[in-house]
């Protein structure tokens, strides 16, 4: 078959080579599957500078994770064993090429790989598998909507070390993705999803209804730093809320906080103190919205809905509900293709462009080393 040998196949149909034209980099956190998993996750978070830097880190991080392992293990027994992430992750990855390759001919065939940050498949497999396929074009598509220096930038930092470390001599052409919590798409899925759980509650009850935008929290010397995070996930809450006025929903709604991890201070107010100070007020109706993940994980499955949802039972919360994460929505996967074919469009080459630092946050103390990404969107 002579048309293997070329680096983009042109001709996948008619020489039946499986080539991909333009590789997808989807990249997120992850989360182990079942309990083995749960300790190598745990280390390799608590060992990442970027997401959490800790003293002696190297030496202290085994220690952390070994200490934390049995409550954690509980949690993900209590959603079934493991997290989803990677199940949906999947998922949403097969549906995205199918589109892509209707919708964009251009650069197809398109193919999904996923890299995740803590748990398989890792980064450095993503790379390897890519290399091996005969990649060399490749989008880096972060799946936080939202740009945090402790999320997709320590995504972008791991990407680049192992770039350096397997594809030396940059057979790959990179060009990224890095926020687009303001999408119309992504704005769009999300009023769905909340319209969806409005419609169960009862009509006098609707109106009622306090609409809680719950978000990862982000340590406070994150926040000082100048991290973007908090106000792009602003910004998403502010579109959604605007576009379900457009739709004549008026409800009263919150921007909260969960998942502080240690004693240090986190940005609030916390989710759970929102929870029971608004019950307090009388709101008996309350909806939780996961706004800043776009599937369910330990964080959705078992924070918002046992955790927090015990707790509001306590509260008096007697409409306590959470709209339902993204996941294979079909207006989130519709979304992303065309998040992915506007930045095909508009990068339809890379050129190399080197910055001196990763795209959060642009404080004169900020330590993190070059990425090597053309950037998609000004700042
Ligand atoms: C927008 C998403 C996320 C931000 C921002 C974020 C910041 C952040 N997280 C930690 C520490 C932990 N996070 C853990 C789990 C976890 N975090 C996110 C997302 C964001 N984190 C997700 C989706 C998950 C769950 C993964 C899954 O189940 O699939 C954990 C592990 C669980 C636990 O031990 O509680 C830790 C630890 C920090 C320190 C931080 C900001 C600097
Ligand atoms: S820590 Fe990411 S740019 Fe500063
Ligand atoms: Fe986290």
């Amino acid at each position: 078959m002579p048309y293997r040998i070329l680096t983009h196949c042109y001709y996948v149909r008619a020489c039946g080579c499986r080539r991909s034209k333009t590789a997808i980099l989807l990249m997120n956190l992850g989360g182990p599957r079942d309990a083995d998993e749960v300790y190598p996750f745990l280390h390799r978070l608590f060992a990442d500078p970027d997401i959490i830097p800790i003293p002696w880190q190297k030496r202290i991080a085994p220690w952390i994770a070994r200490r934390r392992t049995p409550k954690i293990i509980e949690q993900y027994n209590a959603i079934g064993g493991g997290s989803p992430i990677r199940a949906w992750t999947e998922r949403q990855g097969a549906l995205l090429t199918e589109l892509l390759d209707k919708q964009s001919p251009a650069t197809a065939p398109h193919k999904v790989y996923l890299g995740f940050r803590y748990a398989a498949p890792l980064t450095e497999d993503a790379l390897s598998t890519m290399l091996a396929d005969g990649v060399t074009r490749a989008v880096a598509f972060t799946q936080y909507p939202q740009y945090s220096c402790s999320t997709t930038g320590s995504s972008l930092n791991e990407l680049w070390r192992r770039v350096e470390e397997i594809d030396p001599k940059q057979r790959i052409q990179w060009s990224l993705i890095d926020r687009w919590g303001n999408h119309p798409g992504l704005v769009k899925a999300f009023a769905h999803r909340i319209k969806e759980k409005l419609a169960t509650y009862s009509a006098e009850e609707r109106d009622q209804v306090i609409i809680l935008f719950s978000a990862h929290s982000l340590p406070m010397s994150v926040v000082n730093r100048g991290d973007t995070y908090p106000g792009e996930v602003a910004a998403t809450v502010n579109a959604v809320v605007a576009e379900l006025a457009r739709e004549g929903i008026n409800n009263a709604y919150r921007l909260v906080w969960q998942s502080q991890v240690g004693p240090a201070a986190w940005l609030g107010p916390q989710t759970s103190e929102a929870i029971d100070g608004l019950a307090k007020q009388g709101y008996k109706n309350q909806l939780l919205v996961p706004i800043a993940f776009t599937s369910d994980h330990i964080e959705t499955l078992f924070e918002l809905d046992h955790e927090y949802g015990e707790e509001a039972k306590e509260a008096g919360v007697t409409g306590y509900k959470r709209a339902e994460s993204l996941n294979d929505s079909p207006l989130f996967i519709d979304a992303m293709a065309d998040i992915v074919k506007e930045h095909l469009r508009a990068t339809p080459s890379v050129s190399k462009q080197w910055m001196l630092r990763c795209p959060g946050c642009k404080s004169d103390t900020c330590s993190k080393t070059r990425t090597f990404f053309q950037r998609q969107s000004p700042q």
